[in-house]
């Protein structure tokens, strides 16, 4: 098994590679071998951007080269069995040692031991390491080191180097996640990634960087990516159900008329339709957020790091969004194809190991949005204070007369609406964290106290984003389009607006004049959409133009021979090898006999 998946894997990257594509063009052909990822996608995912991101010039012209032409394999470990979260509580230690000029790396105790890194069980012969920095005494903190673990030459583990494979997981069982733990290893002082911090041969610690969280950027970028991966996942996903339902016909609504094509019931179109737009708006989110991501990077290298808070709030909210809405609409596009959606061969089970476990890693969840939060809290005060607010939070400055915001349902309207949830969402968060100081509790307990509704308006801070990006990069990109297609896009992104409007009617309530009727206006003109919609539903998902090879489904293949397909794949199991088992004779048989 891992044999062919490692083979698998070199021959996408070799062949990529003598393509001359790059590596996001890796990360879609790679779909194309594996159902899973790739065993060196952490290699290409974390480890090369950290060279890039965290190395000086010199260190990435050494190690650079090294990488691109997999002359080394590297990974990315940083979480430890006792700490993912938490990177300031991290335990390994790289303690420096002037009198040979190198860093001493250890882990402590068990729960020190480096967990998760994707490859590094079997594939990785290096690893960005995260390690507290000590010199002359004092503790620096996390500081990224790249560490060669394996000998390049037999991969066998270098001396004061225990590594392994963590074991079967929910998904990702391509990637031989793996545990790494540290005795007494040393590594060479230029083994630091010094752009951001230095450390002199006589073990002066030398602060470069102007921001102190720059030696989380690798973590930026990932979340930056997943927004669009998302994207990507819930296409293929989507792509499956809404061929397998046009394909699919089951039971008989009206006595003399045939079985209809699933597809044609509103509950089908409610659970799928909305699977569709919201690949749109990932994507098109994901779009703006990568040139929001590469304007920042523009401005540090400019020495401003004033724009970071805001990224790192954006990145965190909607790599949060993007992991969670995305794995809730697979797991919504198998319950959509009934039991043959459960089949590993349909492919929405690989998928959906893949979203959720992008929920967690690259950034828990409720610790991103809590993240964002306190930008959004931190925003509200400066309002307060007079100071100007930034762009994505320019929608505060309405909610200062505390008038409520009236209700008007066209898609513009409904986006103020969203926009209106959060600013009374946020100022919620303000008032409940004041109420709890003013009764007596520290600021820290006071934050504590309100972090559910925090987690809640960090969200509506982001749907509200999402929605704004969905509705103004579709009149932007479809102005050049022949009206057929501006009609179908404009219905994708208004039947986005209606859903998030009715799934969230307690919030429009409660911070604008929306009203009962209202809402009963929303529902028909949400209905009324889905049957709009349906005529151009499987031309929607073909537009994702996913080749059956990487789309990998038996219920999604173009040629919509499903059963055909199905009954291929049950064929090749290993169980239908032989027409009787040999543990019939070994175990069903003597217990019939009443031997056992
Ligand atoms: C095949 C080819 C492929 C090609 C391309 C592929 C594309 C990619 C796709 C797939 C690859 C990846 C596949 C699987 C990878 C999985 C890898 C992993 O999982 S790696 C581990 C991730 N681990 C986390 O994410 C830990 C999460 N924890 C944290 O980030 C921190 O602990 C945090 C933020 C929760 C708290 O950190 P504090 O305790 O140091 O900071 P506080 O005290 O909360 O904040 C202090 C100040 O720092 C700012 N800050 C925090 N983090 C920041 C950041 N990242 N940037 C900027 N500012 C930040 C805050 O906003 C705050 O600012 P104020 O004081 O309010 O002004
Ligand atoms: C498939 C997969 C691949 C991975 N690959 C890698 C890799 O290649 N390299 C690597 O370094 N790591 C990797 N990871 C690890 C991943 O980054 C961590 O699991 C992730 O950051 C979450 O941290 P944790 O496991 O410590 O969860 P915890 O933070 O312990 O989460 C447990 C619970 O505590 C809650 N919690 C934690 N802190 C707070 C807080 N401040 N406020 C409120 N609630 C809180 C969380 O919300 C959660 O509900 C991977 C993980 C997975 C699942």
């Amino acid at each position: 098994m891992y044999g062919q998946i490692v083979r698998d894997g070199l021959v996408n990257v070799t062949g990529i590679e003598d393509l001359g594509l790059t590596s996001p063009v890796l990360q879609r052909t790679s779909d194309a071998f594996f159902k899973e990822i790739s065993p060196f996608l952490l290699h290409f995912g974390m480890f090369v951007p950290t060279i890039i991101g965290q190395c000086t010039p010199e260190q990435q012209a050494k190690w650079l080269p090294l990488a691109m032409d997999l002359k080394i394999i590297g990974t990315y470990a940083q979480t430890e069995l006792g700490h993912g979260t938490f990177i300031r509580g991290l335990e390994t230690t790289a303690t420096y040692d002037a009198s040979t000029e190198q860093f001493i790396l250890k882990t402590p105790k068990l729960s020190s031991y480096k967990w998760w890194a994707g490859g590094l069980g079997k594939t990785a012969n290096h690893c960005i390491v995260l390690a507290q920095l000590y010199t002359k005494g004092v503790c620096h903190g996390p500081h990224p080191f790249i560490v060669q673990i394996r000998d390049t030459e037999t991969h066998m583990p270098l001396p004061g180097i225990k590594v392994g494979e963590i074991g079967p997981k929910l998904g990702f069982n391509t990637a031989d996640n793996g545990f790494l733990g540290f005795e007494d290893f040393r590594i060479p002082r230029e083994n630091l990634m010094m752009k951001n911090a230095q450390v002199t041969k006589d073990g002066t610690y030398v602060k470069v960087a102007r921001h102190g969280k720059l030696t989380y950027g690798t973590m930026v970028f990932v979340r930056v990516m997943l927004v669009s991966d998302m994207a990507y996942c819930l296409a293929k996903a989507v792509t499956i159900a809404v061929r397998y339902s046009a394909v699919r016909r089951q039971s008989q609504p009206k006595p003399d008329q045939p079985e209809p094509q699933v597809l044609d019931y509103l509950t089908q179109q409610h659970k799928l339709f909305i699977c569709i737009s919201t690949a749109h708006a990932m994507k098109l989110t994901s779009t703006w957020l990568w040139n929001t991501f590469t304007g920042v990077l523009a401005d540090m290298r400019d020495g401003n790091t004033d724009t970071l808070p805001e990224l790192h709030a954006l990145s965190s909210c909607l790599k949060a969004i993007s992991t969670s809405d995305t794995s809730a609409l697979i797991e919504q596009c198998r319950f959509a194809c009934g039991g043959h959606g459960y089949m590993y061969s349909s492919n929405l089970p690989a998928l959906y190991s893949f979203a959720t476990a992008t929920r967690t890693y690259e950034g828990d969840y409720t610790v991103l949005l809590l993240q964002t939060a306190r930008f959004l809290v931190k925003s509200w005060e400066q309002m307060d204070e007079g100071k100007p607010l930034t762009p994505t939070l320019a929608y505060l400055e309405q909610s200062r007369n505390g008038s409520q915001v009236s209700w008007d349902d066209s898609p513009e309207g409904i986006v103020r609406g969203f926009d209106a949830v959060a600013a009374g969402r946020i100022g919620a968060c303000v008032k409940s964290i004041r109420k709890h100081i003013n009764n007596g509790m520290d600021y820290e307990d006071a934050w504590q106290m309100t972090t559910v509704q925090l987690v809640g308006a960090a969200e509506a801070h982001c749907r509200a984003v999402i929605c704004r990006v969905y509705r103004d990069e579709t009149a932007r990109l479809t102005a050049g389009c022949s009206p057929g297609v501006k009609a179908v896009l404009d219905q994708l992104s208004t039947l986005y607006l209606l859903y998030w409007a009715l799934e969230r009617t307690g919030d429009l309530l409660r911070f604008s004049s929306l009203s009962e009727r209202d809402i009963e206006n929303l529902q028909a003109r949400y209905e009324a959409l889905l049957l709009k919609i349906r005529p151009n539903a499987v031309g929607l998902v073909d537009a994702f133009d996913f080749r059956d090879e990487v789309l990998m489904s038996t219920l999604g293949s173009y040629d919509g021979r499903v059963y055909e397909r199905l009954m291929e794949e049950a064929l090749k199991t290993p169980l239908n090898r032989e027409p009787v088992s040999d543990s019939f004779h070994k175990y069903i048989k003597p217990m019939m006999q009443g031997k056992l």
